[in-house]
């Protein structure tokens, strides 16, 4: 049997249809999860937890649908198992967005949806379209070093239902933007924690433990729930 509640190591997919999926493979890597792309949805069916990576969530969404996996990564999201969504991922697991990009058809881009709050795309406006920063981010170890945050067209958090965290935020012309959020089994964030910087060292590996963590107490909350982790 090959089912995540019998292997000790937690095992973590990164949905690999585009973005950076590498260095959500590396981070992962670097707390000591085993990490795998998934591209089909027979990969995510023995994983304690997927991310969805940064990079262009309209192009994201396209290919989601031409490979048939829209309804099983909604499955995987709604089954409990750890999620993270960085920026492009944020706005995949919205439940609604503020103002969804638009196809040539008129068609309004499509989310998974799981997390219950608004998001807005690219909503730093020009003159912040990239930048870095350094933000406190509740939950994380050592909660006085702040983040080191890198922010690239990223959307940010404009409405939250209960039961959502904001673990994080920027203030933006004196209002303070939701750009890191939890709600159960799922966590958000607008930047990229997994990015390099010029040393070559991972920009945060924090929020990639508080990942891990998230998948290792789904094992105890769900212990040997093979049933309802099958997708
Ligand atoms: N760095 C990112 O993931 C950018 C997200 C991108 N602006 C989008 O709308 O999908």
């Amino acid at each position: 049997m090959n089912s995540a509640s019998t292997r000790s190591e937690l095992k973590a997919g990164v949905l690999a249809l585009q973005g950076d999926v590498r260095e959500h493979l590396a981070a992962l890597a670097a707390v000591g999860v085993q990490a795998v792309a998934v591209r089909r949805a027979s990969e995510l069916e023995d994983l304690d937890g997927l991310i969805l990576p940064g990079g262009e969530s309209t192009a994201m969404d396209r290919l989601i649908r031409a490979f048939g996996l829209a309804e099983p990564l909604k499955k995987f999201i709604a089954s409990g198992r750890a999620v993270y969504g960085s920026c492009a991922g944020m706005i995949l697991l919205a439940d609604r967005l503020a103002e969804p990009a638009v196809d040539l058809a008129g068609q309004p881009q499509r989310t998974l949806g799981g997390l219950p709050v608004t998001v807005r795309r690219n909503a730093f406006g020009r003159q912040r379209e990239s930048f870095e920063t350094e933000l406190e981010f509740a939950e994380l170890s050592e909660p006085e070093r702040p983040v080191h945050a890198v922010f690239i067209r990223a959307p940010w958090v404009e409405a939250t239902s209960s039961g959502v965290t904001v673990l994080a935020t920027v203030r933006i012309e004196g209002i303070d933007r939701a750009v890191a959020v939890r709600s159960g089994n799922i966590l958000a964030t607008s930047f990229h924690p997994e990015v390099l910087t010029q040393e070559g060292n991972h920009a945060e590996l924090r929020v990639h433990e508080l990942f891990a963590g998230m998948m290792r107490q789904n094992r105890e909350v769900l212990p040997g729930a093979e049933v309802s982790r099958k997708v």
